[in-house]
């Protein structure tokens, strides 16, 4: 039987948008470069030859045009794996749902996502101004708790291995982000391993007038070696994009501007100038 996705369970707005990104299926790209920071989006799409759509809602802003030929979308999602699991869930909805029927696809689209964010850090080596493509995404977060992933018989040891390294009451998980764009956007970066933490200071080490219950979580993590598998940089985002990714079928892959360095303790003169180098790699490659 047919199923159709009642009202309450995939909501569009009077004029037709899907319910938080408020946009239609024909205001968006195949290819979408995904940021934290909605100031952000205008900072990439400048850079534009021409711009056909602009949106914003929430923490969500839109913008689509034409890059040297090519149709691009850009989008914020703001802070944290939460915001992800809507952004992700929602953006499929506009090219695997017919909004009007509510009913899925009998076609797949595969979209291209590639993010472009901020990063810290935990490996001495990789200073305050590099820049870096995330292989796998580790999250600190219980989000893939609430859905029914395949993963790897590496990807769940990665997973065990951080839990027994940090003693958690529960297992992170570790997803693949897409080869074929690492192939594609990964010329002259680092390649490495990304931690998703849910908060910026506590659990990602940072003592201000609160002790985190793992202060040493930067040692910790930082001896975490399967192979010659290592973690590299902590943020906010990359494993819930790479798990979401991975079950709605999308290609996704997280590029990291790295604006500190937590060993070292070193924080970038010009955080700015580090990400619009970031934008620029992106823009030429994707
Ligand atoms: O620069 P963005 O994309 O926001 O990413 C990083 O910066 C924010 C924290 O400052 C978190 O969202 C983290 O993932
Ligand atoms: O250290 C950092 C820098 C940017 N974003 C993070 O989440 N952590």
């Amino acid at each position: 039987m047919t199923k159709i996705i009642p009202a309450s369970e995939l909501i569009i707005n009077p004029d037709g948008s899907i319910y938080h990104l408020n946009i239609k299926p024909e205001d968006i790209s195949s290819t979408i470069i995904a940021v934290g920071d909605p100031e952000r989006v205008a900072a990439i799409s400048k850079h534009f030859d021409s711009l056909e759509f602009s949106m914003a809602k929430r923490e969500f802003v839109t913008h689509t045009g034409m890059y040297r030929g090519k149709r691009l979308t850009v989008m914020s999602t703001g802070m944290g794996t939460d915001n992800i699991e809507i952004f992700m869930t929602e953006l499929d909805a506009l090219v695997n749902i017919d909004l009007k029927t509510r009913i899925p696809k009998a076609t797949h689209t595969t979209l291209e996502i590639v993010r472009v964010g901020t990063s810290g850090s935990m490996r001495n080596e990789i200073k305050a101004g590099s820049k870096l493509a995330s292989e796998f995404g580790i999250g600190m977060d219980t989000l893939m708790t609430y859905y029914t992933a395949d993963q790897s018989d590496f990807e769940k040891k990665v997973g065990i291995t951080v839990q027994a390294a940090l003693g958690l009451p529960f297992t992170p998980y570790c997803f693949q982000g897409s080869q074929k764009l690492l192939d594609r956007l990964s010329k002259n970066l680092i390649i490495g391993n990304t931690v998703t933490c849910p908060g910026f200071f506590g659990p990602q080490g940072r003592e201000v007038r609160l002790k985190p219950a793992i202060p040493d979580i930067i040692e910790r993590l930082g001896a975490v070696e399967l192979d010659n598998f290592k973690l590299t940089n902590f943020e906010m985002e990359t494993a819930g994009y790479y798990a979401m990714g991975r079950l709605l079928g999308h290609e996704v892959l997280s590029l990291n501007a790295i604006v500190a360095n937590r060993i070292s303790l070193q924080m970038a003169e010009d955080p700015g100038a580090i990400i619009d180098d970031l934008i620029l790699h992106t823009l030429q490659n994707i």
